[in-house]
């Protein structure tokens, strides 16, 4: 393998990388991990062009000091860029943090630039370690595809071993270093890392491909008003909770606003949406949140609350009325005094099957309208 082309090659396609990154970046500025990840391929393409420099007769300080501060600056602009698809929380006190760190390491480079081994052992551990930082990262990451995740996180672990064995190949010949502060051996790490920081370049943008993905997928399930499940995810889950290996008994609710067309024709659409959006919230606040819940009709709710017995269902149940009835007489400032009605069945998930759990529970509804509403009826399902 003829070392320069290789190099050459790698620069344009991070050249290029960078570019398409940043035209990414222009098209969805609100995505700012482009911008940091186009900045990273450019970093390493000035600071990969400043070592390939360092032949010529230009001043030390930029062909290693300035040169390594960018090789540098490329995966720490990655790691920034990642911080938007994980969990973790990125406060002020740990920006300062971040900061801090970044001046001290360039202070330490700085005062080593002379010296082009300790300043190759450096920048190697600290690409070593940022890389590790990355992969940590992904563990916590929002992109909920293995395989994807796990052959990103694997690419930064073969590069911060990379890195690592470098710093040991400097070690071990330190007797015998090059003008550049490595030993001849390390052509190959040199050469991995390249490949591999193109490699990254090439995979990253598939991130915000799925993060997209993840978003519409999202929006698809929710519904606009309330952000409960809609209809359609609501009797998914409810599907997929049958399809486990032993589910849990459960309580199937139903709940409907009692004369909604009559708040409706009273105060306007707006006021029975932000009816709509009253109940929600306060299903939403009053059940746990491994319970389904979901928005199935247009004043109609429904909810699939796991492991619980009728008694406590039969509570929950009387106590949401209660709520609804004192915390909603007033909605957007208008006196509707809301009401719900609710029909629960226990459902035994080894013996009833979900289809006729949900006829029940309807069933149980209506009886509860039948009632006079504000009211609670627990139905039972038939075999
Ligand atoms: N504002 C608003 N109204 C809706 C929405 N979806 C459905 N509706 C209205 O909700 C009303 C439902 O009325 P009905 O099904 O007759 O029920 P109800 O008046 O609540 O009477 P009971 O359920 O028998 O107590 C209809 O007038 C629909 O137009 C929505 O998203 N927003």
């Amino acid at each position: 393998m003829h070392l320069p082309t290789v190099v050459i090659l790698a620069l344009v396609i991070n050249l290029i990388v960078g570019f398409y990154l940043y035209l990414l970046y222009r098209r969805k500025p609100k995505d700012r991990c482009f911008r940091l990840w186009s900045f990273s391929s450019i970093s390493f393409v000035l600071g990969g062009t400043l070592v390939a420099l360092r032949p010529y007769d230009i001043a030390a300080f930029f062909t290693f000091f300035v040169a390594d501060c960018l090789l540098l600056l490329a995966p720490i602009l990655v790691l920034a860029g990642l911080i938007q698809f994980s969990r973790f929380r990125y406060t002020r006190r740990r920006r300062q943090q971040a900061f801090a760190l970044l001046a001290l390491t360039a202070v330490a480079l700085l005062s080593v630039h002379q010296h082009p081994g300790i300043l190759s052992v450096l920048i190697a551990l600290a690409i070593g370690i940022t890389f590790c930082l990355c992969a940590i990262l992904l563990q916590k990451s929002v992109i909920t595809e293995p395989t994807f995740t796990r052959t990103l996180q694997g690419i930064f672990l073969l590069h911060a071993l990379t890195m690592f064995t470098q710093v040991m190949l400097i070690l071990w010949q330190w007797q015998s270093l090059n003008s550049n502060g490595l030993p001849e051996s390390s052509v190959y790490t040199l050469l991995s890392h390249i490949l591999l920081t193109t490699f990254t370049a090439l995979l990253l943008p598939w991130l915000c491909f799925l993060k997209l993905e993840r978003k519409l997928t999202l929006k698809s399930q929710r519904d606009g008003l309330t952000k409960l499940a809609n209809r359609e995810h609501f009797f998914n889950q409810v599907e997929r909770y049958w399809q486990q290996q032993r589910p849990l008994p459960a309580v199937l609710m139903m709940i409907d606003i009692d004369f909604f067309k009559k708040i409706n024709d009273k105060f306007g659409h707006a006021v029975g949406d932000s009816a709509i959006k009253a109940v929600a919230q306060l299903l939403s606040k009053q059940l746990r949140c491994n319970d389904i819940i979901g928005r199935i009709g247009g004043e109609e709710y429904a909810a699939l609350l796991i492991d619980l017995d009728e008694a406590t269902a039969l509570k929950i149940s009387q106590r949401l009325c209660e709520q609804v009835e004192k915390q909603l007489q007033f909605v957007a400032d208008a006196k509707v005094e809301l009401t719900i009605s609710i029909g629960l069945v226990y459902v035994d998930t080894s013996q009833h099957d979900y289809v006729s759990a949900l006829k029940a529970a309807d069933e149980a509804l209506y009886s509860s309208k039948r009632a006079g509403r504000n009211t609670v009826t627990l139905g039972a399902v038939g075999l």
